[in-house]
This record gives structure tokens, C-alpha cells and sequence, in this order.
């Protein structure tokens, strides 16, 4: 899954992957889109947001720090459920650095708690990131850091608020001077390895997350099945919404098209303003009845489809 360390010699540079964990909702993608200063990962107040493994890059005083944003870890009931948590500790386990993301107001409790256990098998670097300290009591933050470092010897805690910033800033200086030294990965200027035709779908998924609040969006999938440069400047992209069954596929268009219509519009803003050109965004809808069961769809999604 990651790449090798490129071979030249090179010794005044530092480069390295750090894998971002913790339950969901625990704010990994918000704080990922944070420190890169821009969006590379879709944030979302439901769960589960993140599928698959998002690489994140930032360049800090010399040194290319290379984030893995995991799907949250928590217990799979579902195939998909399996195929992301899998994918989420690969990702701590191929890391220089993990860092773990608790939720302060939540605290140690249920998944954040399991993966706490969980993270003595993985080697490296281990770092403990409080998030949301803007929601609690600063006496609250000092006995959570107590009981978290009780169960894993962490090497550095961090106090942050991913959505104001607080904090934020330290992480990156910290993790400058931790990672080993190498020449980097990535061009200089390359913020994401999410290929954007993938990060296209991503936005829409994040529109429908947003518009649609029964438990539909779990059961959706998007992909980008064209995407066609124009000689105009402008792109046409066309997408495809999976769902499950005809009665989703009637909420996602809303009455007379209206659903379908927002949630390409906001889309459709969002990507021209991250791609600096017009965009033409035209949204399908498709039942796909055991699309959750289909190798080829994990692999469009980047998991390992698991037996
Ligand atoms: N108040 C507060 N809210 C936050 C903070 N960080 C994240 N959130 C909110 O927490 C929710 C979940 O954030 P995400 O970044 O999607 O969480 P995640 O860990 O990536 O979630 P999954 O994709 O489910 O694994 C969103 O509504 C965020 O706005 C914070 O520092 N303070």
C-alpha cells in the first residue's frame, strides 16, 4: 500500500506517513483537511464518512508529512463495515506515526476504547490527540490524557479543536523534526493522492450525506463513470449514484427531480471552485441491488474486498 522510499540520497530532508485513527465521528477528516489547509477528505456529522485510505500531504519546515486519513474503527457488522475497519489499522500498521483521535466529549468509552487496546500491537511512533477541547472542561482533558496513557505509552499528547485550529500547529511541528530523515515522496506541491475523479464522487457522496438524513446514504455508493475535458475550458463530468432498492432511489430524486437537483448543484460549486474551471455535473441514479456484495465496487472505493 505505500510506496518505497525513494532511492537517491539526500539527507537534509525528513518524510514520512502518519496515520490518522479513531472512532468515527472522532473528527479525523476535519482535522486532515486542516493541517493540508485544504479539502481532501469529506467531513460529515454522520459516521463512517471515510471509506478507504485518503492521503493527505503537507510540507512543515523541510519535512513532507504525509497523512492517512482511516475510515473510523469500530465494530463491523456488515461486509463494507469489515473492509474498512481492515483498512483503517493497515494503515496504522504501515506508518512511521500513529496518531489516535479521541473525541474529548465522548472520552474513552466503546470504540475509542477498543482501539485504545488494540494500539499496543502497532509499532512505531504513537502519538494521543484529544480533539474537540473546545467542548469540555480543561480538568476533563488532563484525567482523559491520564487514562489514555494508563493503556499505551504514548510518546506525545496534543490538546486540539480540528475545527477551530487550537493546537494544530504543534502537531505539525512535532511531527517535522519525528520523521526520519529521506527525500520525499511526493512533488512539492501535491496535496493529495486522491486521483480526482475519485474525489469528484467524494464530494457528491459528502452532498448526499448532507441533503439526505434517513439511513440511505450508508446504503449508496458514487463513481465517476466519465469525465470529458472540453475544449471551452470547462470539464463534464458524469456520475452514477448507486442505491440498494427503487424506494432510495425515489429519495435521492425528491419530488419532481428537486433532491437529485440540489445535491448536483452544490456539488457541481464545490468541484469548480476546487478545480479553478466550469464544470458540467450530470447525476444518474441506479439500483444495484447487492452492491455492498461486489468486488469491482470496493475496488473503485479503494478496499480490499474481504472474503
Ligand atoms: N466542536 C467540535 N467539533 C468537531 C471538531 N472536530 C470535528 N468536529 C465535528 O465532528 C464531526 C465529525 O467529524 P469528521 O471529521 O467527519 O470525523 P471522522 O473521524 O473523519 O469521521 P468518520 O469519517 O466517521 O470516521 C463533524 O460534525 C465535525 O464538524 C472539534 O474540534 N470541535
Amino acid at each position: 500500500m505505500r510506496q518505497d522510499r525513494p532511492t537517491q540520497s539526500q539527507t537534509s530532508t525528513r518524510s514520512g506517513f502518519v496515520a490518522l485513527i479513531g472512532a468515527p465521528n472522532a473528527g479525523k477528516s476535519t482535522l486532515l483537511n486542516r493541517l493540508v489547509g485544504a479539502k481532501v477528505t469529506i467531513v460529515s456529522h454522520k459516521v463512517q464518512t471515510t471509506r478507504s485510505l485518503v492521503r493527505g500531504i503537507v510540507m512543515h519546515e523541510g519535512a513532507q508529512i504525509v497523512f492517512v486519513d482511516t475510515p473510523g474503527i469500530f465494530k463491523p457488522r456488515r461486509r463494507l463495515d469489515r473492509a474498512m475497519v481492515t483498512s483503517a489499522w493497515s494503515g496504522a500498521h504501515d506508518a512511521d506515526v500513529t496518531c489516535f483521535l479521541v473525541d474529548a466529549e465522548r472520552g474513552l468509552v466503546g470504540d475509542a476504547q477498543n482501539i485504545l487496546e488494540g494500539l499496543p500491537k502497532v509499532s512505531g511512533t504513537k502519538v494521543l490527540l484529544i480533539n474537540k477541547i473546545d467542548r469540555v472542561k480543561p480538568e476533563a482533558l488532563l484525567e482523559l490524557a491520564a487514562k489514555a496513557n494508563e493503556t499505551v505509552d504514548f510518546d506525545q499528547t496534543f490538546m486540539i479543536s480540528a475545527l477551530k485550529g487550537p493546537g494544530c500547529n504543534d502537531i505539525l511541528d512535532y511531527l517535522a523534526q519525528k520523521l526520519p530523515e529521506g527525500p520525499w515522496y511526493y512533488p512539492e506541491d501535491q496535496i493529495s493522492d486522491l486521483p480526482m475523479r475519485q474525489l469528484a464522487a467524494e464530494i457528491t457522496r459528502e452532498k448526499l450525506y448532507h441533503r439526505l438524513h434517513q439511513e440511505l446514504p450508508y446504503a449508496s455508493h458514487v463513481e465517476t463513470e466519465k469525465w470529458e475535458e472540453r475544449k471551452d475550458g470547462s470539464v463534464r463530468i458524469e456520475q452514477v449514484i448507486y442505491v440498494q432498492r427503487d424506494s432510495q432511489k425515489k429519495i435521492v430524486l425528491g419530488k419532481g427531480g428537486e433532491t437529485i437537483k440540489q445535491i448536483s448543484r452544490s456539488a457541481r460549486q464545490e468541484l469548480s471552485g476546487i478545480m479553478e474551471q466550469p464544470v458540467h455535473l450530470f447525476l444518474f441514479v441506479k439500483v444495484r441491488e447487492n452492491w455492498g456484495d461486489d468486488p469491482e465496487r470496493y475496488r473503485e472505493i479503494g478496499l480490499e474486498f474481504p472474503s
